[in-house]
C-alpha cells in the first residue's frame, strides 16, 4: 500500500519536519535536489556510463521553494561538469528565503542565470536546445489559475518538448500547473516525461489528467518523519479534519486475499446471487457471474429473466439459474417477494443491476432486493439508474451496500454534471459515501473508492483496453467474489478495483490494447490475483525508491 497526499497535507508535513522536529529546511531541500540531479544524470548518461559530452540542462525555476529545488539541482549537475543553467520566472526579489539562498549560491559559482526575457529571446532565435529541461516553476504551492507570463512559459516548455528541442522534461515534485489534489490543469500545465516527487506521491499525479502529464513518477524519501508520527492536529491541518490520507495498492497488497483453506467446501467461499440481465441483455449477467467464479466464489446463482435461461445455461453451466418473467413480477408481486426473500436468505453476497434494463418491473425488483437482502449488495448499472429515477429507493441504502457508478451514473444519482464530477472525483465519491453511509466505487480511468468511514483509495492499475462494454460487469463479479471470500466492503471494493485493473493489463498483453474483450478480462482474473506469477505493467510507471512496502 502506498500513501497519497494532498498539497496541504504535504505542506503540513514540511512544516512539522522543519519547525517541530527541527530538520533544517535547506537540508530537506538538498536531499530533494540531489534526487532530481541523480535522475537527470541517469538520463544524461551515455550507454558507456559516462556523461554525454556537452550534455546541457536548463532548469526553469519559479520563486518559491520548488524553484529553489530547481536551482539546487542545476547547481549539483553544474558541479559535476554538466553544462547546466537556470532560467528565472517571476520576480526573484520576492522569492522565498530558500530561493534567495539557492540563487546566491548559483551566482557565487558563476552559473549561467537567465531572466525570462533573455530565455524567450534565446528560444525565439532557435538557440534553445537541451537534453533535459527541469521544470521547477510551481510545486505543491500552486494556489490559483496559471496566467500571463507563467502560462506563456509553460506553453513554451511544452512547445520545445513537442518540437524535439528538449529531449526530456523532468518535473520537480509535480508538473507545474497540475493541481496537487485533483490532478486538474490549472489553466496551463507542463507535460513531463519524469516527475521526481518528495515524501509521498501526490493525489494529483494519480488522478487524470495529472497522471498523464507526470510521466514516470519517482518517489524519493528525503528524510521526512513518518506520517503517523505527526500529531493529529498537525496531520489534519487547520480545516482538513475531513481529508484523510488516501492510498493506492500494488502487487504486495494481493496478500490481503484470504488463503483458500484446504479443509473447505463450495459453501466456504461464498454464495453469490447475481440479479442481472433482461430480455435483450444477457451478456452482463454472464460476465458478472463468470468474474465472481473466477475470483473464487464457491457458488454463483443467477436470478434473471426466463428469456436468458438457455443461453446462460450453455455459456456458464457452473452457475445455478432462477428465472422469472416480467409479467410474473408485475402481477404477482407478493409471490415474487417470497421468491426474492428466499434467494436473499440463500446469498452471502448479492450483485444487483448489470443489464437489468429499464422496464417498469425493474423498480420493484430493485426495491425488493434492497429491502430484503441481509448480506452485502453490490449495486451497478441499471440498478443505479433505477435508484436515480426513483430517489425514494435511496432510503433503503444500508452500510453493507457498495455502489459502482461510472461518471454518467454518478451524474444521474447526484444531479451534478459529468464535468463537475470529473473535476472533483474524490469529493463527489466521498460526499456520497458519507451522506448515505455506504461504499462508493466511482469508476474512471483512475477509479476512486470512498468508504463510509471516510477512507479514500485511488487506483493505479489498469489500461485503456478496459474502456469497453462489459468491463464494469466484470468488476461487480470480482468485488462480489472477494466479499464471498469473507473480505469486508472497503477491502473488497479496493482490492476488487486493483485486481480488475491488473487483469486488464495482463489480458491486454495477450490480445493487444484494442482487441481485448471483457471476457478476456474475466479470464485473466485468476492470474491477476496471483502476485507471484503475474507481472504488473503499472510497476514500470510507479517506481518508488523507498516505497512504504519496503519501509
Ligand atoms: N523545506 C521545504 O519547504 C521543502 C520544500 N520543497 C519544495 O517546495 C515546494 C513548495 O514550495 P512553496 O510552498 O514555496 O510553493 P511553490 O514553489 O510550489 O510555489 C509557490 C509560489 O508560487 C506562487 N503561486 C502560486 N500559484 C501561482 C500562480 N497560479 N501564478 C503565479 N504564482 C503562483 C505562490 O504565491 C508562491 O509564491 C514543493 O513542491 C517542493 O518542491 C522540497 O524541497 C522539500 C523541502
Ligand atoms: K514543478
Amino acid at each position: 500500500m502506498r500513501t497519497l497526499v494532498t498539497g496541504k497535507q504535504m505542506k503540513a508535513v514540511d512544516a512539522h519536519a522543519i519547525t517541530t522536529i527541527g530538520i533544517p529546511s535547506m537540508v530537506l531541500m538538498e536531499r530533494a535536489a540531489f534526487a532530481v540531479a541523480r535522475e537527470v544524470k541517469g538520463i544524461l548518461k551515455e550507454e558507456a556510463g559516462r556523461l554525454a559530452p556537452g550534455a546541457s540542462v536548463w532548469s526553469v525555476c519559479g520563486t518559491g521553494n520548488n524553484g529553489a529545488d530547481g536551482i539546487a539541482a542545476a547547481r549539483m549537475l553544474f558541479l559535476e561538469g554538466v553544462s547546466a543553467g537556470v532560467v528565472l520566472i517571476g520576480q526573484p526579489e520576492k522569492g522565498t528565503e530558500e530561493f534567495l539562498q539557492q540563487l546566491k549560491i548559483a551566482r557565487n559559482l558563476g552559473m549561467e542565470i537567465l531572466s525570462r526575457e533573455q530565455w524567450e529571446e534565446l528560444c525565439s532565435q532557435g538557440g534553445m536546445r537541451c537534453r533535459v529541461l527541469i521544470d521547477a516553476i510551481f510545486g505543491v504551492g500552486l494556489s490559483r489559475q496559471v496566467q500571463g507570463a507563467y502560462a506563456e512559459c509553460i506553453r513554451r516548455i511544452n512547445g520545445l518538448r513537442q518540437e524535439g528541442a528538449v529531449e526530456c522534461v523532468a518535473a520537480v515534485d509535480i508538473p507545474s500547473g497540475v493541481h496537487s489534489d485533483t490532478g486538474q490543469v490549472m489553466g496551463e500545465a507542463v507535460s513531463a516525461d519524469l516527475t521526481v516527487t518528495f515524501g509521498w506521491e501526490k493525489r494529483g499525479t494519480v488522478l487524470y489528467p495529472g497522471r498523464s502529464l507526470a510521466g514516470r513518477v519517482v518517489v524519493e524519501n528525503i528524510g521526512f518523519p513518518p506520517l503517523d508520527s505527526l500529531k493529529p492536529e498537525v496531520r489534519d491541518g487547520e480545516d482538513e479534519e475531513e481529508i484523510p490520507y488516501a492510498c493506492t495498492y500494488g502487487p504486495g497488497d494481493l496478500e490481503r486475499i484470504p488463503e483458500r483453506a484446504a479443509y473447505s467446501n463450495k459453501g466456504t467461499f461464498g454464495k453469490v446471487l447475481i440479479v442481472a440481465g433482461s430480455e435483450n441483455m444477457c451478456g452482463a449477467a454472464y460476465l458478472s457471474a463468470l468474474a465472481a467464479y473466477r475470483t473464487g466464489a464457491g457458488l454463483v446463482k443467477l436470478l434473471t429473466v426466463e428469456e436468458n435461461r438457455l443461453i446462460l445455461q450453455s455459456r456458464l453451466p457452473e452457475a445455478i439459474l432462477v428465472t422469472y418473467t416480467a409479467g410474473q413480477l408485475m402481477e404477482g408481486r407478493e409471490e415474487f417477494r417470497k421468491l426474492i426473500d428466499e434467494q436473499c436468505r440463500w446469498a452471502d453476497v448479492v450483485v444487483l443491476g448489470p443489464g437489468l434494463g429499464c422496464g417498469a418491473y425493474v423498480e420493484y425488483l430493485v426495491e425488493d432486493i434492497l429491502t430484503m437482502a441481509c448480506s452485502p449488495v453490490v449495486v451497478d448499472a441499471d440498478g443505479l439508474n433505477t435508484i436515480a429515477a426513483h430517489p425514494y429507493l435511496t432510503s433503503y441504502y444500508t452500510e453493507n451496500i457498495i455502489i459502482t457508478p461510472h461518471l454518467g451514473e454518478m451524474a444521474r444519482l447526484t444531479g451534478q454534471s459529468i464535468p463537475q464530477i470529473r473535476e472533483n472525483l474524490v469529493e463527489t465519491a466521498a460526499e456520497y459515501a458519507a451522506h448515505y453511509g455506504l461504499t462508493c466505487v466511482l469508476k474512471d480511468a483512475a477509479t476512486v473508492v470512498a468508504s463510509r468511514e471516510g477512507g479514500i483509495y485511488m487506483n493505479t492499475s489498469g489500461t485503456s483496453a478496459m474502456a469497453k462494454a462489459g468491463s464494469g460487469d466484470v468488476l461487480t463479479g470480482i468485488i462480489a467474489g472477494l466479499l464471498g471470500l469473507g473480505m469486508d466492503e472497503t477491502e473488497s471494493a479496493r482490492l476488487g478495483v486493483y485486481i480488475h485493473g491488473r487483469a486488464g493489463e495482463l489480458a491486454a498483453e495477450k490480445t493487444g490494447c484494442h482487441g481485448m474483450l471483457a471476457s478476456d478480462l474475466a479470464e485473466a482474473i485468476g492470474s491477476a490475483m496471483d502476485g507471484k506469477k503475474a507481472g504488473n505493467a503499472a510497476e514500470s510507471v510507479w517506481q518508488s525508491r523507498d516505497s512504504e512496502e519496503k519501509r
